[in-house]
C-alpha cells in the first residue's frame, strides 16, 4: 500500500512542473525544500536559523520538508538548484541574497532557473518610489523593484496593527523567495502562513527512555519496520546532558490510529521501568517555580523535607529584605547544592520582584582545573537563570578579596553549605566571614539539608543537574583532586565496569569519598 502511494506521489513529482497550479497530491501531505543562499552562512560566520524557523512553521502547518541545501551566493549554482528543488518538492522557500549589493543575486539566479528574464515590476517601483524618493532608479536600489518577470507579489498584513506590509513576498512559480534578515523573514513567514497552509495534520507522540540508544536498538529497529507500512516514522535522538532520560523516542505520522499502533507497540516491548512517567517529569521547572508549589509537593510524601523548605524559604526572603539584589549574590559552581539552593532563591525573586529586569548575581570563582562538563552545567544554568555570573580565577580568599574591590555594592554570598560540609557545623543561617577573610554575610539557607534531601529535591522537581552526578560522582572538587566515589561502583552482566548515579548512594556519610 505504502509502495503504492509513493510511486504514486513520485509520478506526481515528475510532472512537478505542470503540476503548479494545481492541487498538490491528496494521498500525501504537501511537500517542501528549503534553499538557505549565503556565502556568509559556508563561511560560518553567520548560523543559519532561517530554515530551522521555517522548517518548525511548516511542520506545524502540516507540509512535509523534505531537503535543505545551503548554497552560495552564484547565479548558476542558485538557477540549478531551483530548477532541482521546484521539480521535486510542491513548494520551495528560499532565504537571502535579495539585497541590493552586488553580492545578492538569488533574484537573477531564479529568473535563470525558469528561463526569464529580470524586469522592473511595477508595483515594486511604485512601493520604492515613495520609500526611497524618485532618484532611486539611479541607484543600486532599484534592484529591489526588479523581479523574473512571471513573479507574483504576496502582501501579508501585519496582524497586531492590522495594516499591509510594506514589502510584499516575492514568488516565481512555486518557489518563495524570502530575505535573510531573520526578523523580516519571520515577519514574512507570520503574516503569510496562509499560503502554505494544508489540511493535513502530524500527530506526534514522544517517549522520554532512560536506557541507552544501543540497547533499544533492535525494539525501534522491528518497531519501524512494521508500522512503515503505514507511513510512521520513529526517530532516536540522544540527550547527553538530560540527568531523567538518556534518549527522546518520537513515533510521528499523518495519521492519528497508525501513530497510538506504533506507540502502544513501543511501550510494551521497550524494557520494563525504563519508561519515564510524564505525569512525573517536567520538562520545564524553571518556567513552574512558584514557590509555594515545591514545599506543597513534598508535604505529604516527606514532611520533614517540606519543613525544611519552608524554614529556606524564611531565610531567603529574610536575605531579600535585608538586602537589594544589587548588594546581594549567589556563591554558585555548578554543584549540587547551590543547584537546588539556586531553584530556591529564584523563586523567591520571581515572587518578590515579578517585574524586575535586572539579573540575579553569580559569583563563581573557577578551579585552575574545572570539569569540562561542570563548565557545560554552568553555561545552561546562566540561560536557565538568566543568572549575571561574575566569574574570578584563584584561589577562594584572594578572589573574595578582588571581588571587593571590583564589585564594591555586592555585601552578602547566599550559599549552598550544609552542616555536613567541612568547618560548617557550627555556621548559622547568616554569619559573617571570619576574621582573616574579606568582609561578607554568608547567607547559608539550607543548612541543616541532607545529602538525601537534596537529592530528592532536586530529582522531584526534575531540576537539570551537572551530568558528573550521574556519573559516579558524588562531590564535586578541582578536576585533579576529585574522583568518582568506589561506593558506586559495580559490574554489570557482561563484566564491564559502571558507576551508579550520585542520588543512589545510600550511607550519605561516604559523600565525600570521592574527593583527594
Ligand atoms: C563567599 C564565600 C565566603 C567564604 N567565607 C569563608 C570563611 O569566612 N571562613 C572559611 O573558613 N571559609 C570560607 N569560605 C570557604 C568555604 O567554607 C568552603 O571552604 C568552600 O566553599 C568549599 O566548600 P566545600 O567544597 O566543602 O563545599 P561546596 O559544596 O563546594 O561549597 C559550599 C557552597 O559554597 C559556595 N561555593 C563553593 N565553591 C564555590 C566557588 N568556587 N565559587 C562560588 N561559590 C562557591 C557554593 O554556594 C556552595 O554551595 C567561603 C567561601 C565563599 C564562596
Ligand atoms: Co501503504
Ligand atoms: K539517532
Ligand atoms: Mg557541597
Amino acid at each position: 500500500m505504502h509502495a503504492l502511494r509513493n510511486n504514486f506521489h513520485n509520478l506526481g513529482r515528475r510532472f512537478g512542473r505542470f503540476r503548479l497550479y494545481q492541487s498538490h497530491n491528496k494521498e500525501m501531505p504537501k511537500t517542501a525544500g528549503i534553499i538557505v543562499v549565503g556565502d556568509e552562512i559556508l563561511k560560518g560566520q553567520t548560523k543559519d536559523i532561517n530554515s530551522h524557523h521555517m522548517c518548525q512553521s511548516l511542520h506545524e502547518l502540516g507540509v512535509d520538508v523534505k531537503q535543505i541545501s545551503v548554497i552560495r551566493d552564484d547565479v548558476d549554482v542558485i538557477a540549478s538548484e531551483t530548477k532541482k528543488f521546484s521539480a521535486l518538492y510542491d513548494i520551495v522557500l528560499t532565504s537571502g541574497g535579495i539585497g541590493p549589493t552586488h553580492d545578492d543575486v538569488t533574484i537573477e539566479g531564479i529568473a535563470k532557473a525558469f528561463e526569464e528574464r529580470v524586469v522592473p515590476n511595477p508595483t515594486l517601483v511604485e512601493l520604492c518610489k515613495k520609500y526611497f524618493g524618485q532618484g532611486f532608479k539611479d541607484t543600486p536600489k532599484m534592484k529591489l523593484a526588479c523581479t523574473p518577470q512571471s513573479a507574483e507579489l504576496h502582501f501579508g498584513v501585519d496582524k497586531v496593527k492590522g495594516e499591509r506590509l510594506q514589502f510584499p513576498l516575492i514568488s516565481v512559480k512555486n518557489v518563495y523567495i524570502f530575505p535573510g534578515i531573520p526578523v523580516l523573514l519571520n515577519r514574512l513567514f507570520d503574516n503569510l502562513k496562509h499560503l502554505f497552509t494544508t489540511d493535513d495534520h502530524f500527530f506526534m507522540e514522544k517517549l522520554l527512555v532512560n536506557a541507552f540508544e544501543t540497547d533499544i536498538a533492535p525494539v525501534l529497529t522491528a518497531c519501524a519496520k512494521k508500522f512503515d507500512g503505514a507511513g510512521v516514522q520513529i526517530g532516536s535522538y540522544p540527550d547527553w546532558f538530560n540527568n531523567y532520560y538518556k534518549v527522546k523516542v518520537t513515533v510521528e505520522s499523518a495519521n492519528e490510529d497508525a501513530t497510538k499502533a506504533a506507540l502502544k507497540e513501543l511501550k510494551d516491548k521497550l524494557p520494563q521501568g525504563c519508561l519515564l512517567d510524564s505525569h512525573k517529569y517536567c520538562s520545564d521547572p524553571v518556567a513552574q517555580n512558584g514557590v509555594e508549589a515545591f514545599a506543597d509537593i513534598f508535604e505529604t510524601e516527606d514532611p520533614i523535607l517540606h519543613h525544611k523548605i519552608e524554614n529556606s524559604i524564611e531565610i531567603l526572603n529574610e536575605a531579600l529584605t535585608m538586602y537589594s539584589l544589587d548588594e546581594l549574590c549567589i556563591g554558585f559552581n555548578g554543584g549540587k547544592d547551590c543547584t537546588a539552593l539556586l531553584h530556591l532563591l529564584y523563586a523567591a525573586i520571581c515572587r518578590k520582584y515579578p517585574q524586575r529586569n535586572s539579573k540575579l548575581q553569580a559569583l563563581y570563582i573557577q578551579d585552575e582545573h574545572p570539569f569540562e562538563e561542570l563548565e557545560e552545567f554552568m553555561k545552561h544554568s546562566t540561560n536557565r537563570y538568566n543568572l549575571n555570573v561574575i566569574t574570578m580565577k584563584g584561589a577562594m580568599k584572594a578572589a573574595l578579596d578582588t571581588l571587593q574591590s571590583q564589585q564594591p555594592y555586592i555585601k552578602a554570598v547566599v550559599m549552598g553549605t550544609r552542616c555536613t560540609d567541612p568547618y560548617s557545623k557550627n555556621l548559622s543561617a547568616f554569619t559573617p566571614t571570619d576574621g582573616d577573610w574579606p568582609y561578607y554575610m554568608r547567607i547559608s539557607p539550607i543548612l541543616n539539608w541532607s545529602y538525601r534531601d537534596i537529592w530528592t529535591f532536586l530529582r522531584k522537581l526534575s531540576l537539570p543537574y551537572c551530568v558528573l552526578y550521574d556519573r559516579g560522582y558524588t562531590s564535586l572538587g578541582s578536576r585533579d583532586k576529585t574522583q568518582r566515589n568506589e561506593k558506586l561502583r559495580y559490574t554489570d552482566n557482561q563484566n564491564n565496569v559502571k558507576y551508579r548515579p550520585a542520588h543512589c548512594l545510600q550511607n550519605e556519610d561516604l559523600e565525600r569519598n570521592g574527593r583527594l
